[in-house]
Order: C-alpha cells, then structure tokens, then sequence
C-alpha cells in the first residue's frame, strides 16, 4: 500500500463530504454562497481527507521497505517529532511531540520510517492513549527489537478552545516494551528525552 501524501483527492468522496460541508455551514448560520465561502466546502473536503489519509496507509509496509540486517545493539532515539492529530470526540486538532526509542535485535530501521509510521496513526481520528499503543504495537511486531518506547505529549484544542478552557494543560502518554519494561533502561531514556518534558 502506497504512503506517499496525498497527491490526488478521491473525487466521489470529496463531492459527497463537499455537500456536507456546504450543509454545515448553512446550518451554522453562514452564507454558503458568499464570496469568500463559496469555495470552502470543497477546500474543507479536501483539509479533511488529507488529516485523514493514515486510513489509506500500512505502517507495516513501511517499516518493512526500509530494515536492515545490522549488528548495532544499543539504544536508538528520534525524538521531537511533531504530531497533529483530531480528537476522536469533537474532531478537533490535537498536537505535540511524539519521542521513540528501540534497541534493535540484529535489525535497525531507517530512521526517516519512525516519523512516517507517527503520522499514519496520527492522520486519523484518534485519542492520544491508542495513537501511543498503535506506534508502540506497530514497531513492537514489525522491527521485533529488543526494547520499544514510545512518549507522546500533546495538547488538546477541545480542552483549550472549548469546555474547560485550559490553554496551558498538556497530556503525556507513553508505553514500554521489552528492555523498557526494566527500570534502568527506561529511565536511560526518559533522561534522553527529559529535556523535552515540562
Ligand atoms: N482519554 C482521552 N480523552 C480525550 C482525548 N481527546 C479528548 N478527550 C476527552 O474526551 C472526553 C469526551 O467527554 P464527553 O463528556 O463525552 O464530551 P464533552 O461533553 O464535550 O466533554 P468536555 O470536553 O468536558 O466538555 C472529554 O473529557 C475530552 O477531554 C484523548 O486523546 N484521550
Ligand atoms: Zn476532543
């Protein structure tokens, strides 16, 4: 399955998520055929197909497309990867920085495929708890190292913009497998990372 972004939009789907939208903002009290709107159906169908297109993607084909038999058996860190995702309840943004770490067991992978495996979970709705398992599973079955780490930190836009209007709250997520699981291993890490962390 192909993970290339989004060059070409599904016409079928975008015409029927087009009148939808159209609906919508009739609905919210604007004028659909304004001048400065008329087109916004059509650019929102097209927003949304792209923060969703994880849907089209396989993370395993990609990891797959790029392992290499390496002997390299101490740990490996990318963090800092930025995320933007929708929340599963409202389908509002959530967003932030996700931190992955593995210690390989004979097989690396390129380094470029763990941000690309974030952003097919990412680009779906999700909450921040499943996205952390699904990189972690993801990684876990595929690369099959010794150890896999996964933290997320993110904000929620229906916490800050909405309900409880909390602009300065954030959610930290994280799951270890492996030699994560052991404490001395996993605090390595989250020494590693702890720059990051407020
Ligand atoms: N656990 C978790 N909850 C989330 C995530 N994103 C949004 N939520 C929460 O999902 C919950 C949905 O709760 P509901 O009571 O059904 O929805 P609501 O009435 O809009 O809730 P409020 O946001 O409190 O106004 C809220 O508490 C959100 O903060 C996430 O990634 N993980
Ligand atoms: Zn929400």
């Amino acid at each position: 399955m192909p993970y290339k972004f989004f060059e070409e939009y599904n016409l079928e789907v975008t015409d029927n998520l087009k009148d939808n939208f159209r609906n919508i903002i009739q609905e919210l009290g604007e004028d659909p055929e304004r001048e400065g709107i008329v087109k916004t159906p059509e650019r929102a169908a097209k927003a949304m197909q792209f923060l969703t297109q994880g849907y089209q993607m396989d993370a395993k084909t990609i990891l797959e497309e790029a392992m290499f038999k390496e002997g390299y058996n101490e740990m490996v860190v990318v963090k800092d990867i930025e995320l933007y995702s929708l929340c599963e309840h409202h389908m509002l943004p959530f967003f932030g920085k996700a931190h992955i770490a593995y210690i390989p067991d004979g097989q690396i992978v390129g380094l470029s495929k763990l941000p690309r495996v974030v952003d097919v979970f990412a680009r779906r709705l999700q909450v921040q708890e499943r996205l952390t398992h699904d990189i972690l599973e993801c990684l876990n079955e595929t690369l099959k190292p010794k150890g896999v780490a996964v933290v997320i930190e993110a904000q929620h836009m229906c916490m800050m913009m909405r309900g409880v209007q909390k602009q300065n709250s954030s959610t930290t997520t994280s799951g270890f497998r492996g030699q994560f699981e052991k404490i001395e291993t996993r605090n390595e890490f989250l020494k590693l990372i702890s720059s990051d962390l407020k």
